[in-house]
């Protein structure tokens, strides 16, 4: 169980420490284990594919990729009140991604000159759809749907296989529901390789997405780093940072760092509040819960590397939730959207008491994959924009290139670069070359 810390009390040695994600300690290990499974991957093809899937999955598998048969008989068990489920979500997901889809526009910056932004979707995106320690339909429709409304032309998914071999029948419903091209059982690094590399059926993707524990996380970065495949962002495991006052109820609040915690040992949950009273009874409330949960193991696990603060004022809260940079922010607040302009780093943000992180997880319409690890200093969850890309086109009347082919000339010059003078001036008729 977590234990109360006063950051006051706290000197800057101790803060940082508090501050720490366990998974990050962990970097070395994984980072020289992902690094061996890709070059394994590289040299051994289709083999090593199969050899890792054995190691990592316990499963031998001949063939990788999820036929028609296996969809439709996924399709055929998952139950109909669960099929409806996903597409109400995915109908939520749609509206609110639908709503943030930035369109191309055109400005004349000059008499005879027009700049324009044409949006183009990415044509292969490989989508990564956990299932290590329970599978993620969700996590499907968050992938499949802004790929779908992109208009990404072929989207192929990647999830671990379960010990039988099969993959797990309501990500692969999910995966119909969203239209993905080709779905493939393959899980953590080499998954990513197979994906990034293009190795064995697997076709070669320009950009990867998609959340994962620590080996799939730091998998894309090394993937990125070869040039091989672009990345959406690191996803790797969940965090919550929640920022309660004296009047939060603390048992929606222990259920909401319970939430988090559940999704892996290395997930990692703060509370902060200026209130010791509603410290002191989360942390009843954590012991209360924690006995009626499945998962209680993996969330006791967790718990034990995360932190309950007590900070002088919620002030001060904000100030180290924005340095932590958190995946998830719940301002469990009497006032919450008042102190939404205080907000400078975070993945997602909930208001109030009754908007719980499971909410965005599933059916809000939110995307849940999310930057984590202090990614979201500067990078933002998946939208629509993520799977397309911006393309600047400008063009020049013979009296656009006459009003603006000076300016060129005159820099380009002082740059100290003649060619880029000539290619204006050999089109301006009077222009000394
Ligand atoms: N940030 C986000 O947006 C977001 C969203 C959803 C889930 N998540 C996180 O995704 C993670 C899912 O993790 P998971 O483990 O359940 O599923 P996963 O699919 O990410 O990982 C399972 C795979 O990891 C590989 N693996 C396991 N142990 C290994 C080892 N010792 N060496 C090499 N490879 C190994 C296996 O190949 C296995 O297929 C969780 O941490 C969850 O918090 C994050
Ligand atoms: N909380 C996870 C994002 O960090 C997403 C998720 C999927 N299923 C349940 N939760
Ligand atoms: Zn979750």
């Amino acid at each position: 169980m977590p234990e109360i810390v006063d950051w006051s009390a706290a000197d800057a040695a101790t803060r940082q420490r508090l501050l720490q994600r366990p998974a990050q300690q962990a970097g070395p290990e994984v980072s020289a284990a992902v690094a061996q499974v890709l070059a394994e991957v590289r040299t051994g093809g289709e083999a090593a594919l199969r050899a890792c899937t054995q190691r990592y999955d316990g499963v031998a598998l001949d063939e990788f990729e999820v036929g028609a048969a296996e969809f439709d008989a996924a399709l055929a068990a998952v139950p109909s009140s669960l099929l409806g489920a996903l597409r109400e979500a995915a109908d939520r997901i749609a509206a609110f991604h639908r709503a943030g889809m930035t369109g191309a526009y055109a400005l004349e910056t000059a008499a005879g000159v027009t700049c324009e932004r044409i949006v183009r979707p990415i044509p292969r995106v490989g989508l990564y759809v956990p299932a290590g320690s329970a599978p993620l339909p969700s996590t499907m429709l968050m992938l499949g749907v802004p790929a779908q409304l992109a208009g990404c032309r072929e989207r192929i998914l990647c999830t671990p296989p379960r010990p039988d071999g099969s993959a797990d029948p309501t990500v692969l419903a999910a995966a119909r529901l969203t239209g993905v091209s080709r779905a493939f059982k393959l899980g953590g690094a080499q998954a990513i390789a197979a994906m990034g590399f293009g190795i064995g059926p697997v076709p070669r993707c320009d950009k990867l997405f998609g959340p994962g524990n620590a080996y799939v996380t730091e998998a894309k970065r090394q993937v990125q780093q070869t040039g091989a495949a672009a990345i959406d962002m690191p996803a790797g495991p969940s965090e919550v940072l929640v920022v309660a006052d004296d009047g939060a109820n603390p048992a929606f609040v222990a259920a909401d760092l319970l939430s988090q915690a559940e999704h892996g040992p290395d997930s990692q949950v703060l509370l902060l509040s200026d209130s010791a009273a509603l410290l002191r009874a989360v942390e009843r409330e954590l012991d209360a819960q924690l006995d009626a949960l499945p998962r209680q193991a993996v969330a006791r696990q967790a718990l034990s590397s995360s932190r309950l603060v007590l900070v002088a004022s919620i002030g001060e809260a904000l100030e180290i939730s924005n340095a932590y940079a958190p995946e998830h922010l719940i301002l469990a607040l009497r006032s919450p959207r008042a102190w939404l302009d205080r907000v400078e780093c975070a993945g997602s943000v909930f208001l109030g008491d009754w908007t719980p992180e499971a909410l965005g997880d599933y059916c809000s319409g939110s995307n849940h994959v999310l930057p984590t690890g202090g990614a979201a200093r500067a990078c933002s969850g998946l939208s629509v924009a993520s799977f397309q890309t911006f393309v600047s086109v400008q063009s020049a009347t013979p009296g656009g290139i006459a009003a603006i082919g000076p300016c060129a000339i005159t820099l380009a010059r002082a740059e100290g670069l003649d060619a880029h003078a000539n290619a204006v001036a050999l089109r301006m008729p009077g222009a000394a070359a």
